[in-house]
């Protein structure tokens, strides 16, 4: 064969993959390897004839992947691709690589924010994937009548790279709607009223823990004022707890310091498959990556110590575990352990981070709203007063707006899962119509809570500002001036089928540390502590990560929580 029939065939054969990815989207990395590697191999031995061995495969494989990367990039710019009327940025729409660079700075939401302030409330957000920020959407998105998860839940998955049998998916990324119903049973039945019950005097426990150690700091000063990283030490209180709920306790962070590196470990291990998410077939290779994989292999391997102790146990309290672990087989007579190990890592992540960030955050706009503490103040002393209690009394939750209203206030303006709510057309199902919008099999749609929160349409006036008093207003009340409080663009905790199953504890439990906090502290940001640096220390890593939080605390004149 000719030097230029060998390079047309080479050329064709770029084409022809690109077709075939076009159909078959890569999952399954060494298939994917593998195709890459053999496609130029005959137009590099017919190449043999003309020049040396070396040559030939450069100039073969060479060309093959150029042809391939820039087919690749002018069908996704071209008005031909499916998504093409979307407006969004060219390099969204040339890779996802972008959008992984993006979030390695951890500013994906405010991105996104910035992005649909651009192009609108639908923008096209990678090659195959659109943002929706569109109240009106959700129920078609998120609702019982919405879509599955999307291939984002594929590549966020911390199960090990050997572990295919997607039986043994934890609930959250269990994509297939049948199996994700089935998992979820189990976790409704553990967070039905009843285990709650336990759960709460658990935390509660923790709670009083948490304020008796931040007394103790006071006390030590002589001047009783302490000099602390409150966001370490609500991070260390919720670790304990999650401890106590998955596996029965053993974390104790609060009474040791975090010896271990626990919470330096976990958020490593989440910082990869946060970026690595996106491009969900690069996820197993990512892992088996000596040094960038090991993060994420060593935390597994610690929730698979604690969960394998925790297994053996003989049960003395009811926890998550115990009520989890009942359930699943009363549901399906047995309890496979590798299921039991994901929804325990499950359980440590979505219940951890996500309530000390929400918590962190509290504590950073009240500090930051002098007045709004000041009132949330006088009605926590008004509910809980200080000559006759120290510690909370749920039933009396309902009698405090003001803190509904600032924990509202906070998941609204700093939600914890910022931007990555996923949900993509069912394989097989042909796709599915969000509104105007048809959503082909193949395309993957993403809400943003963070932009939605933020938006004037929903949340006005001062959307981008803390103003606790929105959620007190009636929207009838006849003021003269525009407002809006639309709670159907809150969602913080998601919303539909697979929406936060640890809803109900997680308000729990902020109530009551922003009361306990409230109620036994004088907090102000400590001297010399940039404020600023708090905000720019949040980042979007599949939960919100945070910086330092430092600030001066003085006991108030209350009864003590010790004795
Ligand atoms: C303020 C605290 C919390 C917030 C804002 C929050 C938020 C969320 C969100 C947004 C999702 C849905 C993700 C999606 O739709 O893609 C979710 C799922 C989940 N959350 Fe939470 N969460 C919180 C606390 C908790 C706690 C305390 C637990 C208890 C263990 C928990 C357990 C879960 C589980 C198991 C799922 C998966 C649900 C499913 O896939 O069906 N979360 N959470």
């Amino acid at each position: 064969m000719s030097r230029r029939d060998a390079l047309a065939l080479d050329i064709l054969l770029g084409l022809a993959v690109h077709l075939w990815f076009n159909k078959h989207e890569p999952v399954v990395s060494w298939s994917l390897f593998a195709i890459l590697a053999v496609a130029p191999t005959p137009p590099a031995a017919l190449l043999c004839e003309h020049m040396t061995a070396l040559h030939s495969a450069l100039v073969a494989y060479s060309l093959f992947f150029g042809t391939l990367f820039t087919s690749i990039v002018i069908y996704r710019i071209s008005p031909i691709h499916p998504l093409a009327k979307y407006p969004g940025p060219v390099l969204c729409k040339v890779s996802q690589l972008w959008t992984v660079w993006i979030v390695s700075g951890g500013k994906q939401h405010q991105y996104r924010k910035t992005l649909h302030d651009a192009y609108g409330p639908v923008v096209r957000i990678g090659p195959n994937e659109l943002s929706i920020a569109d109240k009106d959407l959700l129920p078609a998105i998120l609702g019982t009548q919405g879509m599955p998860k999307g291939p984002l839940f594929s590549g966020r998955r911390l199960t090990p790279i050997s572990d295919k049998n997607s039986e043994n998916y934890s609930l959250i990324s269990s994509r297939d709607p049948q199996r994700h119903a089935q998992l979820r049973k189990p976790w409704n039945k553990a967070f039905a009223n009843s285990p709650l019950k336990d759960y709460e005097e658990l935390m509660v426990h923790r709670a009083l823990q948490l304020i008796e150690e931040l007394q103790g700091l006071c006390q030590q000063q002589p001047d009783g004022v302490s000099h602390v990283d409150i966001a370490r030490w609500i991070n260390f209180f919720s670790f304990d707890f999650m401890g106590d709920l998955a596996f029965n306790g053993g974390f104790e962070l609060m009474r040791d310091g975090d010896k271990d590196g626990l919470l330096r470990r976990m958020s490593s291990a989440l910082f990869y498959p946060a970026m690595c998410q996106h491009v969900p077939w690069f996820s197993p290779i990512l892992r088996a990556v000596p040094y960038v994989g090991a993060p994420m292999r060593a935390f597994g391997k610690f929730a698979f110590q604690r969960t394998q102790s925790r297994y053996t146990q003989e049960v003395k309290r009811k926890d998550l575990f115990y009520y989890l672990t009942e359930a699943i087989i009363s549901d399906s007579g047995t309890s496979p352990f590798p299921l039991i190990l994901a929804n325990s890592v499950l359980a440590i992540i979505a219940g951890s981070d996500t309530t000390s960030s929400v918590l962190s955050n509290i504590v950073y706009y009240l500090i930051s709203n002098p007045t709004d503490y000041a009132r949330l103040r006088e009605e926590v002393d008004l509910v809980f007063r200080p000559t006759e209690t120290s510690s909370v009394h749920p039933e009396l939750f309902t009698e405090m707006p003001f803190l509904n209203a600032v924990i509202n206030e906070v998941l609204r303006l700093q939600p914890p899962v910022p931007s990555s709510l996923q949900r993509a057309p069912m394989l097989g199902s042909g796709g599915k119509l969000v509104g105007p919008h048809y959503i082909k099999e193949g395309t993957a749609i993403q809400v943003p809570p963070y932009t939605l929160h933020r938006d004037p349409r929903y949340f006005y006036p001062l959307p981008d500002e803390f103003w606790p008093e929105r959620w007190l207003k009636s929207s009838t009340e006849e003021t003269g001036d525009k407002f809006v409080c639309d709670r159907g663009a809150f969602i913080p905790f998601s919303m539909g089928p697979a929406n936060c199953v640890g809803k109900p504890l997680a308000m729990f439990e902020l109530k009551t540390i922003v009361s306990l906090l409230v109620m036994h502290f004088e907090m102000k940001f400590d001297d010399g502590f940039d404020p600023k640096s708090w905000e720019r220390g949040l980042k979007d890593h599949l939960v919100l990560a945070k910086g330092e939080l430092m600030v001066k605390m003085v006991l108030r004149e209350r009864v003590s929580v010790v004795g």
